[in-house]
């Protein structure tokens, strides 16, 4: 199995503050991989840095097997690495079917009034994934009549139209209700699964990470203080103390 992401030695910090300490992250493709900690864990940092939009202070990170260390956000997108956001950027005034189209037609670089962003190819390809997550029915409907949990999944669909190796997600049902967390991660699992996307996730909810994470990567204080499958992970003493709370701090 080839290597998609690999990250080696970043460092970075603001000011007095460390936010990624050494880190040391090698994903396989096709991983599906949960990143957890407490609030300023170092976890948004780390993604910002393979996203484009930090550049780390040392350290070196590869996609695919290409070096990608330092370059902008835009040059990282194009190749191959999408993000979708806790609040999803809709363009509420447009049909879902018509932000997917946007989204293609922007990952594709050709966003433009000669070109427009309804061709019959993108708009086959848009409404397969709209498919896969369930959203075919919305495709006519305005952003602006979606629900919440809905609104989300079609953020993930629009990551998806450039075909990216690598997906970052944050916390992709923050703010769902219970009962519908589970049916909404099972449909964004099938669609990643589809689409043979390797995906990293922030994530706060130890029930969604348990049953949805191949495996599992805890940041401390800007270090990795766990990286392994669900379980094993959850048992540590340090995450246990550092991160779920459920052994208190000093105990
Ligand atoms: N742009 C910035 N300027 C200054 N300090 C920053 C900046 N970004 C992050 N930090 C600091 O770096 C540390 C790590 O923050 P980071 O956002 O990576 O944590 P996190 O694990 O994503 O937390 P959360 O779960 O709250 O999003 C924190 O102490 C934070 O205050």
């Amino acid at each position: 199995m080839t290597t998609m992401l690999s990250a080696r030695g970043l460092m970075k910090s603001f000011g007095a503050v460390t936010a990624a300490d050494d880190v040391n992250i090698e994903v396989p493709s096709g991983q599906r991989v949960s990143l957890i900690g407490s609030n300023g864990a170092g976890k948004t940092t780390f993604v910002n840095m393979v996203t484009g939009y930090l550049k780390p202070d040392a350290g070196t990170i590869a996609l695919d097997g290409r070096e990608i260390t330092g370059l902008g956000p835009r040059r990282i997108t194009r190749l191959g690495v999408a993000r979708s956001f806790q609040i999803p950027q809709l363009a509420l005034d447009m049909t879902a079917l018509d932000n997917m189209l946007v989204a293609a037609a922007c990952n594709d670089g050709e966003l433009s009034f000669w070109k427009p962003a309804r061709s019959p190819g993108r708009r086959a390809r848009a409404m397969a994934l709209l498919e896969r997550f369930d959203l075919a029915a919305h495709a006519q409907r305005k952003v602006s009549e979606l629900p919440g949990g809905v609104r989300k999944l079609l953020d993930i669909a629009m990551a998806l139209t450039g075909q990216p190796k690598l997906l970052l997600l944050d916390e992709p049902t923050s703010g769902v209700s219970v009962e519908e967390k589970f049916p909404m991660m099972d449909t964004i699992a099938g669609a990643l699964a589809a689409e043979k996307v390797t995906v990293l996730f922030v994530e706060h909810d130890m029930e969604i990470v348990t049953r949805y994470a191949d495996r599992v990567i805890a940041f401390y204080s800007g270090r990795v203080i766990a990286d392994d499958p669900p379980d094993a992970v959850l048992a540590d003493e340090q995450v246990q103390r550092y991160v779920t709370g459920s052994l208190r701090q000093g105990a």
